[in-house]
């Protein structure tokens, strides 16, 4: 049995769920690795220069063993985020050390605990089988996975589960990621897949579009109203194609920060009006590497105002992190909010306190989803309010330079990556609806 015997089931209208579950498992399958004895292999190089095309490899690796309230999914579609490309630049930390970490937690986590790392925290494909106790999915059911893991072993994750002691990030924090042909998830990670959607398109907005529903519109980030004026950073970017659609959606006014007139396009293009472009204006936040300008704080605020007609911002939508979170902190008006769930440009942030408690301001940490906010986010893709911002696909084969592009900056929205699909454009199941969003859906392609 190889995995092409499960594409042809896949393939097939006709399979039954008891089709699938007597699909024999191959023994191995194709997936995307970092290897531990490389994580030295950048020692000495400015992040810039880490070339993630170096250590990503494509690996045959064993198909891992199924344990309670878990799925093996057959994967026709994943995509490239930023915390791939962190794993592949083993910063700011190896995430070797998690899976070790994971792997003492029990005899079950210990399969986590290896050489190498399949990375991956989208995916859009076919539950192939699932583990003992496991009600709620079937094999056969079309799915897309939201990555996060928890335990719920400590009454601290039963108000949010985000609060868990033991939360991590599926394919970041633990083994048997996305990118690959095989992935295995816990089944409390699965949601039904948009059935107007590819299954590049489908596997694009999971981790991104619910990290930026719970960092601007749940009540445990934002929590946007109407009328609200919202910085978005990166604003044609995996998060912030996102913001910018919740904004929109919201009945709340995107502020969109982007980089090229290219990527202003794309927002005008989503329905944005005011849209800073960084580059064209030059906005140099430090003066040097220890020093900001307040002057360059101002500039900004003051371009913000002319947009706005003359009102500061309500909402910060954060990531590049100390490169601009002092311009955040400044521009947001009195009373208002920085949600921040990144630092992209580096960690360690300064800002002038007297900005924030004087004028009253909240900086709220934000972290990927809850399983329920997750599923509210994979709705409004279901229901055509949201659309998946993918502009380009690689192979699996071409996954380093996919993951290659994103830290370099050359992309725009999100870049999928077909594992088992064979092509693009495969896995439509309602094409009247599709056809209603087309040129939503299209928007970020070939820019
Ligand atoms: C969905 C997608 C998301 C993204 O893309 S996010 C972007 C990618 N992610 C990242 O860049 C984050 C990567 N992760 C990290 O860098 C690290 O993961 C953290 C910095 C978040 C945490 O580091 P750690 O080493 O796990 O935690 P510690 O707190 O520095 O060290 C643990 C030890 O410190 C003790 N400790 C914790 N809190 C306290 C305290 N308040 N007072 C005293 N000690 C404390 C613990 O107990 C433990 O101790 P003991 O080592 O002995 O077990
Ligand atoms: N905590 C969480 O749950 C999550 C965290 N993240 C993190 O968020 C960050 C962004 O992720 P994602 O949106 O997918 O990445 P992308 O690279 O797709 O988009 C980020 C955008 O931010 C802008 N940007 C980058 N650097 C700077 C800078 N120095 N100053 C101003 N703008 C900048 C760029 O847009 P432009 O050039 O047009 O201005 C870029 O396109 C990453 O660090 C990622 O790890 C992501 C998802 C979840």
């Amino acid at each position: 049995m190889t995995v092409k015997d499960i594409l042809d089931a896949i393939q097939s209208k006709d399979a039954t769920s008891a089709d699938f579950a007597a699909i024999p498992l191959p023994e191995s399958y194709r997936a995307i690795t970092v290897h531990k004895d490389e994580t030295e292999m950048f020692a000495g190089l400015e992040t810039r220069d880490k070339d993630p095309r170096k250590s990503i490899h494509l690996d045959e690796v064993p198909v891992p063993e199924l344990g309670p309230g878990e799925a093996l999914v057959a994967v026709m579609a994943s995509s490239v985020n930023y915390n791939s490309v962190w794993t592949s630049i083993f910063e700011p930390v190896s995430t070797f050390a998690f899976l070790e970490r994971y792997g003492k937690l029990s005899p079950l986590t210990k399969r986590h605990d290896l050489p190498y790392h399949i990375i991956g925290s989208d995916l859009a494909g076919v539950v192939l089988r699932t583990g003992p106790g496991v009600n709620a999915w079937q094999p056969g059911d079309e799915v897309v996975a939201h990555c996060l893991s928890v335990e719920l072993e400590s009454p601290d994750g039963h108000d949010d589960t985000m609060l868990d002691p033991e939360q991590r990030i599926w394919g970041f924090e633990t083994n048997f990621g996305g990118l690959a042909e095989i992935a295995l998830v816990k089944t409390n990670q699965l949601m039904p897949k948009p059935k107007h959607l590819t299954w590049e398109e489908a596997a694009a907005p999971g981790l991104v579009n619910s990290t930026a529903y719970r960092q601007l519109v749940s009540r445990n980030g934002a929590a946007m109203k109407q009328g609200d004026n919202v910085l978005i950073w990166g604003a044609s970017g995996g998060l912030g194609s996102y913001a910018t659609q919740f904004a929109l959606a919201g009945g709340a006014n995107p502020i969109c920060v982007v980089s090229s007139p290219q990527k202003a396009e794309i927002c005008r293009s989503m329905g944005a009006e005011a849209i800073i472009d960084r580059n064209a204006e030059g906005y140099k936040f430090w003066k040097d590497e220890h020093t900001q300008d307040p002057k360059e704080w101002k500039r900004f605020g003051k371009r913000i105002r002319e947009l706005t007609g003359g009102e500061d911002i309500d909402i910060v939508f954060e990531h590049p992190g100390r490169e601009t979170f002092g311009a955040s902190v400044y521009v947001t008006r009195k009373g208002g909010t920085i949600t921040t769930c990144a630092s992209t440009s580096g960690y360690m942030h300064e800002y002038d306190n007297r900005y924030l408690w004087m004028s009253l301001k909240r900086i709220i940490g934000s972290h990927f989803a809850n399983y329920r906010e997750a599923y509210e986010a994979n709705r409004l893709i279901a229901k055509g309010k949201i659309h998946p911002t993918l502009s380009k696909t690689y192979s699996l084969e071409e996954t380093g330079q996919a993951a290659y592009d994103v830290h370099r900056n050359l992309h725009q929205g999100k870049v999928g990556v077909l594992c088992l699909a064979p092509e693009e454009g495969l896995g439509v199941r309602d094409e009247e609806m599709r056809a209603r969003h087309i040129d939503a859906i299209n928007r970020f392609r070939n820019v």
